[in-house]
């Protein structure tokens, strides 16, 4: 390589140690990306390397993926032989030490046994460096504004009133004037003042974030340390050759969610006379405060706090520029893409962590000593009845608390049929090792049974008393199936027996099995297929950009991100009722051909569906862009459930879904229908999911070869939709084909948009499309239970005839 890409190498490796990343992990990253962009430099520098950090991400998650799928392969399952990357997400069961979370959007706050000092005249408690791990943005967005500071004068806030927790950034190296201060304010509360100490150059990320959830599951497990270094002193000697390991670069950019917005008029500039803040250090001319975000109540607060001192030529920011700067490098580094990604949120949610963690649930029937003498996590979880609730305590047992033991779930726990008064009592079963013990109680508490240890982890057993004959005693809670991999928790319950979860690895986005072909070259997207002349929404634009182009010049979506109505009337209808949009026929049919090599069947024809093509890596775009729905992922509150009409699982919203919104992918392993037609054979008598027939380019004059003709089987790796049930013809979902990475159908994403208006706890069903009378198909039809009045099942309607 020339020496001047040698130099690229050397500065784009650089960029990466900023984040913890050493040159072995960079660089054959870094030359697959040169590789991919053609040896374009631009593309790889350009957002301050965020291409080649993502990707690094995205590698390092892979790689950690393909680890924990290796180690924790089910024994009864063939372990798939090649199992390419194909996007990113956060494997929170092995967090990867470099993670810089990408998609965070809650700051996790860990405070552990303080040491007491006095100062000015208040008990103020510090907190080791090692404990206190804060989003280094927050620092490096005031880096840029000033000089270095001396340690000496980077004292904690020792002037602010009693009632704050001060985090300060003094130990920041570089060309830093200024001592920014987060402080957290929380009204009313005279025992706390808190000034502490910001690691230094080290920063810690956690990134799980729902709308009903305050705090992260697991902050020791989920949270990624990032090694964060200010200083310039990197050594350029970073040789760089051709010979490089391959690699696969990834393809996804990761979720995020819609936060609720705290409008800006909502908040308010107080300057130090509101605080009652003095310049009193040597220097220091005057200090003042930004009042970034408050809880709901306005009871916790969190400020900036800075002291420009006489040299200093430091102005204070307004809020909106801070902001406004923050959110963009949240997007641009973190791959925060949601269209309303606010800092704001972010920051509110640490103000109620803070403010709940403080703050200790009154258990309705609280956990008993009688639990604790089981070795039960003392752990309470209360089941507030009337609002549908779960308060989760805090852990304080050991003297201090981490923010991420507490949960509020609301309302993952269905409503149960009124009947009296019905108090729930739940407890935490969890935290024995890997295993979990589960208990029935009865009302006062007395344990009734032990249920079996389980491999389940954050499970729970809600007992309902005052039970109405007909409702099960107690009923199985299971917190996130998903393990943390989604941006939102999808719980599972189980009121009518105890079958425990079906054995399936849980994966956010497909993987290949074998012969699939699945390529992705962002040489294989011409200009017609993306849109790299954009930029920040497309949906914003008055004339469509060429990613319209699959959807007939319009977009599929309306910038409140659900698809249009013609869209979605057109694909309803396709699914309903494919004979009336004409099919085409293969003259050799993968299709048949995989069923028996020898005796190829006759093409039964293939509907050329409608397609959702969405904006990508090569679009010019910003990752909030209106025009990229479903590869951020689930973005709705979902539950898994054990139905009660003889379906076996299924899935339901805990939310009201409007007519055409996007509930989630069909996420499995992409086989080829050789393979899978093989798989069935083999494992006929086994409970399997319904694979997803993806298109080929049926109808083309060539000869569709067995590895074009793909499908999705989430039998054994597979996301919720692996749990959705079938309805026949008047199903509350349809599936889309959605082109994200590639142009070509052979490969593509399929995803779920509700086809009415879904109310909160319904199940959400699919049309499978099966033809009941086809015993051929490699998956044997079920009696169908779906209930619909057009049942196409005809056994099954004679039978609810008898
Ligand atoms: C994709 S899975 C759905 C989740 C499944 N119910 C479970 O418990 O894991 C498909 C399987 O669910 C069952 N199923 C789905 N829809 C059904 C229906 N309408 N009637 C009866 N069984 C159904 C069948 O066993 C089918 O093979």
């Amino acid at each position: 390589m020339a020496p001047k890409s040698n130099s690229k190498v050397k500065r784009a490796c650089e960029a990466m140690e900023v984040f913890g990343y050493t040159e072995e992990i960079v660089k054959p990253v870094l030359r697959n990306l040169l590789n991919l962009y053609d040896k374009n430099w631009k593309l790889i520098e350009d957002e301050n390397y965020s291409a080649l950090l993502e990707s690094i991400i995205d590698s390092e998650e892979s790689k950690e993926r393909q680890k924990s799928l290796l180690e924790d392969e089910p024994e009864e399952i063939e372990p798939p032989l090649k199992r390419s990357r194909l996007c990113s997400q956060r494997n929170h069961s092995s967090p990867a030490k470099h993670d810089p979370c990408p998609s965070a959007d809650t700051c996790t706050l860990e405070l552990q046994s303080p040491s007491k000092q006095k100062m000015d005249g208040f008990t103020t408690e510090s907190y080791e460096a090692e404990d206190v791990e804060l989003k280094p943005l927050l620092l490096k967005d005031y880096q840029g504004k000033g000089k270095k500071q001396s340690s000496s004068e980077a004292s904690p806030v020792s002037t602010l009133s009693n009632d704050m927790v001060v985090l300060s950034g003094d130990d920041m190296e570089g060309p830093c004037n200024l001592s920014p201060h987060l402080t957290i304010k929380q009204k009313g509360d005279t025992s706390l003042s808190y000034p502490a100490l910001l690691p230094k150059r080290r920063l810690h990320f956690d990134c799980q974030e729902e709308p009903n959830v305050v705090g992260s599951s697991d902050a020791s497990n989920n949270g990624a340390l990032v090694e964060y270094d200010l200083s310039d002193t990197m050594p350029l000697n970073v040789p760089f050759s051709d010979n490089l390991p391959d690699f696969d670069v990834p393809v996804a950019v990761a979720p995020s969610d819609v936060s609720r917005r705290i409008e800006r008029q909502d908040l308010e500039f107080l300057n130090s006379e509101h605080l009652g803040i003095e310049g009193n250090e040597k220097g220091v001319t005057s200090s003042s405060q930004l009042d970034i975000a408050s809880s709901q109540k306005g009871d916790v607060k969190i400020f900036f706090v800075y002291k420009p001192y006489s040299s200093s030529n430091f102005r204070p920011p307004s809020l909106d520029a801070v902001l406004k700067r923050m959110e963009e490098k949240y997007m641009k580094s973190y791959r925060i893409s949601q269209p309303g990604f606010s800092l704001l949120r972010l920051m509110e949610n640490l103000c109620e962590c803070y403010l709940t963690a403080g703050t200790k649930a009154r258990p309705a029937n609280g956990p008993s000593a009688g639990i604790e003498s089981q070795k039960l996590h003392p752990v309470g979880v209360r089941y507030d009845a009337a609002n549908h609730e779960l308060h989760f305590a805090p852990d304080i047992s050991n003297g201090s608390f981490k923010l991420s033991n507490l949960i509020k779930v609301s309302p993952q726990i269905p409503k149960f049929p009124a009947s009296g008064n019905r108090d729930i009592v739940c407890y935490m079963m969890n935290f024995n090792g890997t295993k979990i013990h589960g208990a029935e109680k009865d009302k006062t508490n007395k344990v009734l049974k032990l249920l079996a240890p389980s491999t389940m982890k954050n499970s729970l057993v809600v007992q309902k008393n005052n039970s109405s004959p007909g409702l099960p005693s107690s009923a199985y809670y299971f917190e996130d199936i998903t393990n943390g991999q989604e941006e939102h928790r999808v719980s599972l319950i189980n009121e009518f027996s105890h079958e425990i979860v079906p054995v399936f690895k849980y994966i956010p986005k497909n993987i290949i099995f074998q012969n699939a072909y699945v390529k992705f070259l962002l040489a294989r997207i011409s200009d017609d297929n993306c849109c790299s002349n954009c930029s920040e929404d497309c949906l914003s634009l008055d004339i469509p950009c060429a990613c319209a182009g699959e959807t007939g010049g319009e977009f599929a979506y309306t910038s409140g991100g659900l698809l249009k109505e013609k869209f979605l009337e057109n694909c309803i209808s396709m699914n309903r009722e494919p004979q009336r949009h004409g099919l085409v026929y293969c003259q050799d049919c993968p299709l048949e051909r995989s069923k028996n090599n020898s005796m190829s069947g006759v093409c039964k024809g293939h509907l050329v569906r409608k397609f959702i093509k969405e904006c990508w890596h090569k679009c010019g775009c910003s990752r909030g862009c209106g025009n990229r729905v479903v590869q951020r992922g689930i973005a709705v509150p979902l539950q898994v459930f054990m139905t009660a009409h003889g379906k076996g699982w299924g899935l339901r919203t805990l939310e009201d879904l409007p007519r055409g919104a996007f509930v989630c992918e069909y996420v499995g392993e992409i086989v080829t229908n050789t393979e899978l037609y093989e798989r069935n054979t083999q494992t006929a008598d086994e409970r399997h999911t319904y694979p997803v027939l993806l298109d080929a380019d049926w109808g083309s004059e060539g000869v569709l070869k067995d590895e074009e003709a793909l499908c999705l089987d989430a039998t054994s790796y597979g996301n919720v939709a692996r749990f959705i049930n079938h309805r026949c013809y008047d199903a509350n979902l349809v599936e889309i084909p959605v082109e994200v990475e590639t142009p070509d159908h052979h490969y593509y994403h399929v995803a779920f948009f509700t086809t009415r208006k879904v109310n909160a706890l319904e199940e959400l069903t699919w049309d499978y499309g099966i033809d009941f009378t086809d015993h051929s198909h490699p998956v044997k039809a079920f009696k169908c239970c779906c209930g619909s009045e057009l049942c196409r099942d005809i056994k099954s309607l004679k039978r609810a005839r008898k």
